[in-house]
């Protein structure tokens, strides 16, 4: 680090990562390095089984890598216990997980100002934008059980950035949703990291969307690469 340069919001460092069962040990990352910093939008690609999901869980701080480092805004992981993991989470991060993890007994107004009152900062502004900018204002009453998958998907992104997060880990986020309203949501998903100067480092299947991102990545055998956009 040098003067003047800021500290990256992530910054991944030789990572691996593999996983035991009845076949052994099978190795999943193997000494990944990537950084992420305020303003940048990173899409992630690689073949399905490739890791991303383990990778995206593994810079969220749900699970811990067999060796290497993750610093989230210049916070060693591995240093921190499971309360201060979870606190730098809340505070920090915004996740939108193939499992939406909603609260099934929250209407979908509360599931969406829920991790911003936990972060201390409130924002029922922002709740009414985003719930109509989502179009979810005719959903808002009801509870997750009463939801599409679609509608779903668009309550956990309002969720994640209703506490206007430092960082958003997004695992297709928009994979749930028609390609004219994914599209859609990726566009407000990209307003609002624009808006809050947040980083965005996302998981997609698709060329198309990763092309609407700053910067593209690609994971392949364990390791990253730039990606090929010309696919
Ligand atoms: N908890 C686990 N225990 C054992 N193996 C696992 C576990 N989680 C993931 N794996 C294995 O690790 C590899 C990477 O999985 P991961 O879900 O990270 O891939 P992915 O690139 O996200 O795939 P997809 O695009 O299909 O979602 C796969 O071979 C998977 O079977």
């Amino acid at each position: 680090m040098w003067p003047g340069m800021t500290t990256p919001l992530l910054h991944i460092a030789n990572l691996h990562k593999s996983y035991t069962g009845s076949e052994g040990t099978v190795p999943v990352l193997q000494g990944i390095d990537l950084t992420l910093t305020a303003g940048e939008t990173l899409a992630l690609t690689g073949e399905s089984g490739s890791g991303k999901s383990t990778l995206l869980h593994l810079a969220a701080a749900l699970d811990a890598p067999d060796t290497g480092s993750i610093r989230m805004d210049g916070v060693e992981l591995a240093a921190l216990g499971d309360p201060a993991r979870a606190a730098l989470r809340r505070d920090k991060v915004g996740l939108v997980f193939q499992q939406f993890n909603l609260v099934p007994s929250l209407s979908v107004a509360a599931n969406i100002s829920l991790q911003a009152r936990l972060a201390g900062r409130p924002d029922p502004d922002l709740c009414a934008r985003l719930i109509d900018r989502l179009g979810l204002q005719a959903v808002a009453t009801r509870y997750p059980e009463q939801l599409s998958g679609g509608q779903q998907q668009r309550v956990a992104i309002a969720r994640a950035l209703a506490a206007r997060p430092a960082l958003i880990l997004a695992d297709e986020p928009t994979g749930n949703l028609d390609e004219t309203t994914g599209d859609t949501v990726l566009a407000l998903l990209l307003d609002l990291v624009a808006e809050t100067d947040a980083a965005l480092l996302m998981v997609t299947h698709s060329t198309r969307l990763a092309n609407l991102l700053s910067r593209r990545v690609h994971l392949s055998h364990g390791q990253i690469a730039p990606a090929d956009t010309s696919v």
